[in-house]
This record gives C-alpha cells, structure tokens and sequence, in this order.
C-alpha cells in the first residue's frame, strides 16, 4: 500500500511564481495543438506523426513559494530546458499563463521583459557563458554595467558575492585561468551580482567532474541558506535533486508525472515510472520517520524514547534497533505513532530492486510549508 500523504498545494496567492496550463509546442501551426483537444490528448510519438509538432512542454501547472528551491527533474528530452526558458520567455510559450509576483509574465512587452530578466531573474547555464576577454570581476559585475550602476557600486557589489562565492583572490583572473568548478562559481557570482528573486540554474554542473559537482552543490545548499533566494533548478540528476529540492517536478516527454518533496517520490512513486526511477535510491537517507510510524498495538509499552517525524530513518536505526521499547514518533508533544526494529529493517534491509513502498502513517506533515 502506498503511504497517502498529502502535502496542501501552494495557493496561487502566496506563490511567488505560477504557472497555469503552460504549452510549448515547437513545428507547424503549433498553436492548434493545445488548442484542440483531439491533438492535445496525443502523446509526443503520435502528435509528431500526425502533426511534425514537439511538445516539448505540456500542460503544466504548479506555483512556486519564495524562498524555495524548486527542481525540475526528467531525462534528456523531457522538456527541463524548454521550461525553464518559457519561465522568462526566453522561449516563447504556445500556451497558459505565468504569473509572477502577480503581474502576467504573458503579457509583458519586450521593454519590460528585458527589465524583469535584468533585474528579477538570474540563469546560471551548464556552460558557464562567461565572456573570456573579461577579468573575473568584471565578468560578474557584468550585468550591474548593463543595468548603468556606477564603477564604484559595482565594484562593491561585485567583491561582496566574489567573496561569498568563495573566490576573493581570484578577482583579477581570466575564465581560462580557472578550473572548470572555479568558472562555475563566476556563474553564480554573476548570477547573485544583480541579486534577483529567483535563480534560475539549467544544469549547471553537468559538466563537472563528480567531486566537484558535489562541493558545487553543497555550495548552491550553503547559498540558499545565506541568501535564501527561490531556486529553480534543472537537473537530470536524482541525487542531486533530492539532495537540494525543497520540491521536484519529474517530468517525461513534456508532461509533468509527479511533484513531491523527495520522501514522497520515493515514498510514494506515483506510477511504475516513477518507482523505477527512484529505485536505486537509499530510501534510509530519504525517508523520515512520518512515513514508517505506525498506530502503538494493543499493550504494547510507550514509554520508550522519541523523536521527531523529520528524522531521517538512517540516524533512528541506531537508536531503535538498541531500544527494548518502541521508539515514539513526536511532533509537538503529540505523539504520532511507533517505530520498532521491523519498521526500521523494512527500509534498511530493503534490496535495491525490489518493490517497495513506504506504509500509510499516522503522521501528519503539519510542520512543513503550507505549499
Ligand atoms: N527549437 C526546437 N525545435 C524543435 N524541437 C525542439 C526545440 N527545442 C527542443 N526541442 C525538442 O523538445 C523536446 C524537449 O527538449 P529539451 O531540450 O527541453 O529537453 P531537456 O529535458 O532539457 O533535455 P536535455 O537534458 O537533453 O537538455 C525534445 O524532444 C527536443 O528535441
């Protein structure tokens, strides 16, 4: 049985960014294609046969909350790029609309879209796109000098993220002079220089070898928590999705196929697709104690130790597997339910492929954002 937690969607009142019936479709008479129905209902094979049109991005809605790191998940093809480009309309949407900070993104007109894309959104790109005749300074004070602040603004601004980056002494380099993770970190200073809402990362260190995509990534973790900016962030990359979403859009073929924080894609995979590309993941380091708490039996004793239903399972095993007594799952001084060695082996013990899905808890997700 799969657990049915459900986590409030964010309203379109309190979303920073809201997307409603978002469309791109790329080939001839494109504009037909959401509109009709009967093509509209074609998956990407058939619509392609029967019409030469892509749809690369189909009918998604979702909001996205300030200050959260939103990530768009999904295999080559799946339509992230296209997404995160409509967002902006650096490519053009066929279709639905895009609200942001409640003006209609859609009808904005090129004067304006080029001052929101200036000054709300930043894009941080797989291949870096930093200009090579240009120090590293003056690569991240780039945008600051398209905007007409004056040297000495820039200057300080451009130090102030140098260093929160952490690439105070390399000021005075040039892109080629640097690693490939050291350009990346020009990226993200140039990205913060013009300290927008949102960040906008396309994957962003896809390009990088395994040890320093992961030190970039806990970078981006330690930026969010400094500056708290909303993120979205495009990766093909499981772990590093669940390793720095707050939540994940899974998308295939153009459409969305779940939107969850992590525990609950690999807690409760919506569909086959989805359990198969969560498999191989530690669901101890995943999952959280809400998602295996079960009801107390009949006599059973609860005055063992507690603890919180965000704990992830991998640092309760210690503790239940040497507790005589079930261990209590407590949010607030109430207590949501159980946890014995069983519940603990079920997760720990689980081979990689089999079938599994988290049991239905007690637990209630009240602590998280009313998303
Ligand atoms: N300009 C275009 N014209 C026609 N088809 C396009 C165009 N851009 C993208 N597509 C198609 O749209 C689909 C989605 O592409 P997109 O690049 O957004 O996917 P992606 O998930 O970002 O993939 P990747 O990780 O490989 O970049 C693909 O089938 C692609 O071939």
């Amino acid at each position: 049985m799969t657990a049915q937690l459900e986590y409030p969607e964010i309203d379109d009142d309190n979303a920073l960014l809201s997307i409603q019936g978002l469309w791109k479709v790329f080939g001839p008479k494109a504009q037909r294609v959401p509109r009709r129905p009967e093509l509209a209902s074609l998956d990407r094979a058939a619509l392609a046969a029967k019409t030469g049109c892509t749809a690369a991005v189909r009918d998604l809605s979702f909001n996205v909350a300030p200050g959260e790191v939103f990530v768009v998940m999904g295999l080559s093809g799946s339509g992230k790029s296209t997404l995160v480009r409509c967002l902006t309309r650096l490519i053009e949407p066929t279709a639905g609309s895009l609200i942001f900070e409640g003006e209609d993104l859609r009808a904005a007109d090129e004067k304006r879209l080029r001052a929101l894309r200036r000054s709300k959104f930043s894009m941080v790109f797989q291949h870096f796109g930093l200009l090579p005749h240009r120090k590293v300074i003056d690569n991240v004070s780039y945008g600051l000098e398209v905007r007409g602040e004056s040297k000495p603004d820039r200057r300080r601004r451009a130090q102030e993220v140098i260093d929160l980056v952490g690439l105070a002494g390399n000021e005075h380099k040039y892109p080629e002079q640097l690693s490939g993770g050291m350009q990346q970190r020009v990226g993200l200073a140039r990205a913060l220089a013009n300290d927008p809402d949102v960040l906008l990362f396309d994957e962003p260190f896809s390009a990088l070898d395994p040890l320093i995509r992961r030190e970039m990534q806990n970078e981006v973790v330690r930026l969010h928590r400094e500056v708290g900016k909303t993120m979205v962030f495009v990766t093909h990359d499981l772990s590093e999705a669940l390793k720095l979403g707050d939540r994940i859009l899974l998308m295939r073929d153009g459409a969305a196929i779940q939107l969850g924080t992590g525990d609950e894609l690999v807690g409760a995979p919506a569909d086959d697709y989805v359990r198969d590309f969560v498999r191989d993941v530690p669901r101890a380091d995943v999952l959280t104690l809400r998602w295996i708490a079960r009801s107390p039996r009949d006599g059973e004793p609860l005055d063992g130790p507690e603890l919180g239903p965000d704990t992830l399972v991998r640092e309760a095993t210690r503790l239940v597997l040497a507790s005589d007594r079930p261990v209590k799952v407590v949010d607030g001084g109430q207590l949501l339910g159980v946890i014995g060695d069983e519940e603990i082996l079920a997760v720990v013990a689980d081979p990689a492929d089999s079938h599994w899905t988290a049991r239905p808890s007690d637990a209630q997700p009240s602590d998280r954002p009313a998303f």
